[in-house]
């Protein structure tokens, strides 16, 4: 099977995404997409996106996690899918898509390299131990750290997301540090079952956890570093609810290719 397929980056979290307007690629087969997604028998990356036409939208965003299983909602998938749309003309600098937790704006910079994302509005945030739990288009766990820089995050975040709590359904896991303007982030993802250089719906379950555990309330910014890079978040809090959450950032093309696949 011959495959057509573009690289992206978003702060370091990288994927797969292919233009399947045509549906040329039946992406419902596990063992194709985490083929693809695996660093060494494949392409390799965090996750494999599909954009595809979508009846009173722009497009659609159809997300796959690296295990091969379809996912909840990637934030920095969403932010390069958005920045890929611009390049063939789907889209000019703003743009309305559906994604699996439900319709998303976005609107792209004049360069088509930084995107800015609306996020679902949050209602939920649950205190577990020293621990925050949100979704924000998917599950996140939010805990303090310590030395982050030097942190086996891969142990600590397997260890949470494979807890008799989590197990079944899985969570990404987010260690947060302060610093002196907003915070830096590393994370353990779920389906990809190891740590990425920047998850975008776990930076914007930081920034709001950070909030309400600092029980700041009104329009709010949050700057958070990632290993692969910076992030900003962008939401109001009025105590209760967090809404209008804008998740900001680089999204850029870094090849395109085309693949003959053999088994
Ligand atoms: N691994 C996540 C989905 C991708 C999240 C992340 N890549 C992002 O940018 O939001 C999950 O299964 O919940």
């Amino acid at each position: 099977m011959k495959l057509h397929f573009y690289k992206y980056r978003g702060a370091g979290n990288d994927f797969i995404l292919v233009d399947n307007r045509e549906i040329a690629v039946n992406h419902h087969n596990v063992e194709l997409i985490a083929g693809l997604c695996d660093r060494r028998f494949g392409i390799g990356g965090d996750g494999i996106m599909f954009l595809q036409n979508k009846e009173g939208y722009d497009f659609e965003m159809v997300y796959y996690n690296a295990d091969g299983q379809p996912s909840s909602m990637c934030g920095n998938g969403g932010r390069c899918i958005v920045a890929f749309a611009k390049f063939p003309g789907i889209i000019d600098s703003e743009t309305d898509f559906l994604a699996v937790d439900g319709p998303h704006h976005a609107k792209i910079s004049e360069t088509g390299d930084w995107v800015s994302l609306q996020m679902i509005d949050v209602d939920t945030i649950t205190k577990n131990a020293d621990a925050y739990v949100l979704n924000t288009g998917s599950p996140h766990y939010v805990t303090p750290a310590h030395d982050l820089a030097n942190k086996n995050v891969y142990a600590d975040g397997h260890a949470i997301r494979n807890n008799e709590t989590y197990k079944a359904n899985g969570i990404n896991v987010n260690f947060v540090e302060p610093k002196a303007n907003g915070y830096f982030v590393r994370t353990f993802e779920r389906g990809v079952e190891d740590e990425t250089y920047a998850c975008g719906t776990g930076v914007t379950a930081v920034a709001l956890a950070m909030a309400k555990h600092n029980n700041q309330t009104g329009s709010i910014e949050t700057p958070i570093k990632v290993l692969g890079g910076d992030l900003n978040i962008r939401f109001n809090y009025d105590g209760i609810s967090f809404t209008k959450i804008f998740l900001e950032g680089p999204a850029k093309l870094v090849f395109e290719g085309e693949v003959q696949i053999y088994k």
